[in-house]
């Protein structure tokens, strides 16, 4: 049985003082999204196919992504070979260092979210990518000549605002590039690159680990690198275009056509135009807001109030789940159960969430964002507590105790194979597609800004609390992981009364759906 809207007509001003300054779409009496079947084609823009040039796009502007994930992970790698350079005679690096230089990155992250976007809507979006690209080299040659605790915390900081920047800017510029038929499953491609990041970022703290060099320059090598691909990806990005919804708010029409015309593939001149009048239909050639004003927008507007609950709920899942503790601690965690090579073992974590990912890109446009996130969140809650089970069978072993056999063991790998396949599957990726295409123009940057910090300062709880909370939670680890299902189970609530289908829409028409209300209450058809 397809599953679809009904057609949702426009309200010809009706809207309120504020309301109304939003109110940028032509109304019509149209049904406004056809039932979401694969061949519902709703305009010339929801091709089969996309041209080569997006997906060149797509891949160039991945390469934040994969520094994202490549920065986030390679600090686990390091840590354990930098204490000696960073001790001084007066002050050897405690475990407090070194929590403090892992999660101040998450701290820098929630920095440069937040005001991403704000400068996203000054500068355009390509430019941002261009500030994410320095931050990225001087993070990371930073901490690659760091000599003490601070100079590598101020380092680590810099290295986050990239991080913040690029995980705002990239699924922005890809999501206003894309056409909506193949938005979503170009948007996971840099969730794609962020889950090869971690997977690198694994893989080279083994390969770059002495004996194979000497402890001072492991690290060393580890952090610096990081610089490489940002640099390349600057020069690529002197080639690539700003977004059609940027060129046209700032009123540059016909360098906005020339964009759609290679992005979207095979358009005629007349189709060409057809897009670009829907897309100017929802662009606001208004850019004089002030700050206060956006405010204002952002929560006096009830379609843009809907966007920000939830995209900052879907953020906020996606972290409070604690799926991060095992990005950071999964070597920690399995040398406690008593893993001879807890590093390799933690790859399958890493290699995991990247096979799940690679899924949920073949899926998100065909099967839609609100069904795959309702098979998501409920695996994630049963994968924790199987998880939780696996744990109350495992002794938890001081770090380095020799390694003991237990049946369970091997078992906890698989129970956590499925958590994170659950979550890579579903809300592991889906934020990001959501956040780039759920705000108005004229809010977009400062909503995608106030949602992306969310999920850092998230990012950052979970980090921080997981090893004080493993000590000193009833049940430990096995307790822990019962917290984040119920977490879980709360999500999957949330998201099944407040999540509206989006697959396939233009960012335009998302905007409608969210101001007639929640989108799933009482209009969607299943
Ligand atoms: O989308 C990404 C991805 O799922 C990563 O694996 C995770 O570490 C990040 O926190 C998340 O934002």
């Amino acid at each position: 049985m397809p599953t679809g809207y009904r057609s949702i007509p426009a309200e010809d001003g009706t809207y309120e003082e504020d309301e109304e300054r939003l109110t940028i779409l032509p109304s019509s009496t149209e049904p406004l999204i056809r039932d979401d079947g694969d061949n519902g084609k709703k305009g010339p823009e929801d091709g089969d196919e996309v041209g080569p040039w997006i997906w060149l796009l797509t891949v160039s502007a991945g390469i934040s992504g994969l520094l994202f994930g490549y920065d986030t992970a390679s600090i686990s790698a390091a840590l354990l070979h930098l204490a000696p350079s960073l001790s001084t005679p007066e002050h050897a690096v405690t475990t407090w260092d070194k929590s403090l230089i892992t999660s101040s990155t998450s701290l820098g992250a929630l920095i440069g979210g937040l005001f991403a976007g704000l400068l996203a809507d000054y500068m355009g979006r390509k430019g941002v990518i261009y500030v994410a690209d320095a931050l990225f080299v001087a993070g990371a040659a930073w901490q690659a000549l760091s000599n003490s605790v601070t100079t590598m915390v101020l380092g680590r900081i810099i290295v986050g605002l990239g991080v913040g920047v690029g995980s705002l800017i990239v699924p922005l510029y890809i999501s206003e590039l894309s056409p909506p038929s193949h938005r979503g499953r170009l948007v996971i491609v840099n969730v794609l690159f962020i889950t090869f990041g971690q997977l690198i970022a694994y893989g080279l703290g083994i390969i770059l680990s002495p004996p194979a060099l000497s402890q001072d320059a492991s690290w060393r090598y580890m952090l610096g690198l990081g610089g490489l691909p940002a640099g390349l990806q600057a020069i690529i990005m002197i080639f690539m275009p700003e977004t059609p919804r940027w060129l046209l708010q700032h009123s540059r029409r016909s360098e906005a056509a020339k964009v759609v015309a290679k992005a979207y593939g095979n358009l005629t001149a007349r189709e060409v135009d057809q897009v670009i009048t829907g897309i100017e239909a929802g662009v606001s050639a208004d850019t004089s807001d002030t700050l206060a004003e956006k405010f204002k927008l952002l929560f006096s507007v009830g379609g843009n109030r809907r966007a920000l609950t939830i995209s900052c709920l879907l953020q906020g899942l996606q972290q409070a789940c604690g799926f991060n503790s095992l990005m950071y601690f999964s070597a920690t965690i399995f040398s406690m159960v008593g893993f001879k090579s807890p590093t390799a073992t933690a790859m399958v974590v890493a290699g995991t969430n990247m096979a799940a990912t690679a899924i949920a890109f073949n899926l998100i446009d065909r099967l839609g964002r609100r069904r795959i996130l309702l098979l998501s969140i409920p695996g994630m809650a049963i994968g924790l507590l199987l998880c939780s089970l696996a744990f109350s069978h495992l002794p938890m072993l001081t770090p380095n105790t020799t390694s003991v056999t237990n049946p369970w063991s091997p078992v906890l790998i698989l129970f956590m194979a499925f958590y994170v396949a659950s979550y890579a599957l579903g809300i592991g990726a889906i934020p990001w597609v959501v956040q780039s295409e759920f705000f108005p123009m004229r809010v977009r940057g400062l909503g995608t800004g106030v949602a992306t910090a969310t999920n850092w300062i998230l990012n950052f709880v979970v980090g921080a609390s997981f090893l004080p909370a493993v000590e000193l939670m009833y049940g430990g680890a096995a307790g822990l992981f019962v917290f984040y299902a119920l977490v879980c189970v709360a999500g999957t609530v949330a998201v099944w009364l407040v999540y509206p289908e989006t697959k396939g829409l233009r960012m335009e028409e998302i905007e409608e759906v969210l101001r007639e209300g929640w989108g799933n209450v009482g209009k969607r058809v299943d």
